[in-house]
């Protein structure tokens, strides 16, 4: 299929797009509406020419700040539109065309991810409505952790939570897991090598991949379990809960958005969740600053550690998300707490690694790659792919 495809990720109060076209040589239109549901909603983006614009939307829902993206895709309309779903569930393995089967089965899914997947929905109704005749397909994170062997997605709970209520480790962050542990096939040479992948933007998550399929994963049941995030905690003691609630009266709301909203790098550093302005601040002497970068990287080497018991061999480590692919100090911290793993970083070519470029920084022994992500490129090679199946 040689047209674009219209990407959208639609979150709690921002719609993120971009227009793929079919040849990577072509630009993409990409941009961001913000502070939805607030007075003062902005749209945000890129040009073809690679100009940024800005415009105010003022108190725009989703489907009026879907009419203002079409406004910004300068005449090249797409063939078809592909949907980031963050849960899907068991019942997605894959892609899947929408229709109203495919939009009540994802509101199912609903209740597993109350932050994601009711704002993806609402993306979902309002392209449905603005683009009658367009075919549009659902990319979800969890289905490229489908592969998940039972010993590594069940929680040692009773059966019928897993059974009646669908309890269990899901994994998120799937498309990014799958396009750079594909890209590392490509770059190494290796066909089908084992990788642990680690995908560190403002949510963060470590990956298992063998032969191009998922064997483990640090996110579970939500997008909360695992490393330490921007403002999430990740694995805490499980009996957190209760103490909270019995020792200081919290609300399970309270705890809830303290976990996921106050927690992770800005709970500990007490200062921000911006990887750039730890940094800064740590240069400056700060000890919150110290702390939440070391607690950070501690936990990512401890997760690949721990990941990397899936694997039946190990060939090397891919970085990737806004502080894998941007910050060589977390790298460089995370590889050295690995030296059993035989890692040896090439420093001069770490530190000069830059975003948007693909690199291996290791000087020799196994193999280190700073790879971009490209998770709306994968949803829109997901969505043609789906298309291209249906109508074969
Ligand atoms: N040059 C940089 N150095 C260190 N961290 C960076 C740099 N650029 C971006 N980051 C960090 O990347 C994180 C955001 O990652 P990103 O993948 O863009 O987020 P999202 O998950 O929202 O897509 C932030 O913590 C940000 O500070
Ligand atoms: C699932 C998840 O954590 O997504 P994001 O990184 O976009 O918050
Ligand atoms: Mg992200």
């Amino acid at each position: 299929m040689n047209a674009s495809v219209l990407v959208i990720n639609c979150g709690s109060s921002s719609i993120k797009y971009a227009l793929v076209p079919s040849a990577p040589d072509q630009p993409r239109l990409t941009g961001l509406a913000e502070r939805l549901g607030s007075s003062d909603a902005r749209l945000k983006g890129t040009d073809s020419q690679g100009e940024t614009f800005e415009q105010s939307l003022g108190a725009a829902d989703p489907t009026e700040a879907l009419e203002a993206i079409l406004g910004r895709l300068e005449g090249r309309l797409p063939v078809a539109v592909g949907h980031r779903i963050v849960h899907g569930g068991e019942r997605f393995t894959r892609a899947a065309l929408i229709d109203d089967e495919v939009v009540s089965a994802i509101e199912q899914t609903a209740a597993l991810a109350p932050l994601h997947n009711p704002a993806n929905l609402a993306g979902l109704a309002a392209t449905r409505r603005l683009f009658p005749g367009l075919p549009q397909v659902a990319v979800f994170d969890t289905a490229f952790h489908q592969t998940l062997p039972e010993r590594a997605y069940r929680y040692a709970l009773p059966e019928a939570l897993y059974r009646d209520h669908g309890i269990r480790r899901y994994g998120f962050h799937g498309t990014s897991h799958a396009y750079v542990s594909r890209r590392a096939d490509a770059l190494s040479g290796l066909e089908g090598g084992g990788w642990l992948t680690a995908h560190l933007g403002n949510g963060c998550s470590t990956c298992a991949v063998w032969k191009g399929k998922s064997l483990d994963t640090s996110m579970g049941l939500t997008p909360l379990e695992g490393l330490v995030m921007g403002t999430r905690s990740g694995d805490i003691d499980p009996g957190l809960h209760a103490h909270l609630s019995r020792q200081l009266g919290w609300t399970i709301e309270r705890i809830y958005e303290v976990l996921n909203r106050g927690s992770g790098l800005l709970g500990l550093s007490g200062l921000t969740n911006d990887m750039r302005e730890l940094e800064a601040a740590e240069a400056e002497g700060h000890p919150g600053a110290t702390l939440a970068l070391e607690v950070f990287c501690y936990r990512i080497a401890k997760s690949l550690a721990a990941l990397s018991c899936a694997l039946p061999r190990l060939d090397g480590l891919v970085f990737t998300g806004g502080i894998g692919e941007n910050s060589s100090l977390v790298r460089e911290r995370v590889v050295a707490l690995l030296p059993h793993f035989g890692l040896q970083l090439n420093r001069t070519v770490n530190s000069e690694t830059i975003r948007g470029q693909e690199g291996r920084i290791d000087a020799g022994g196994r193999q280190l790659w700073v790879i971009p992500t490209d998770e709306e490129g994968q949803i829109a090679t997901e969505t043609r792919q789906r298309l291209e199946e249906i109508s074969a």
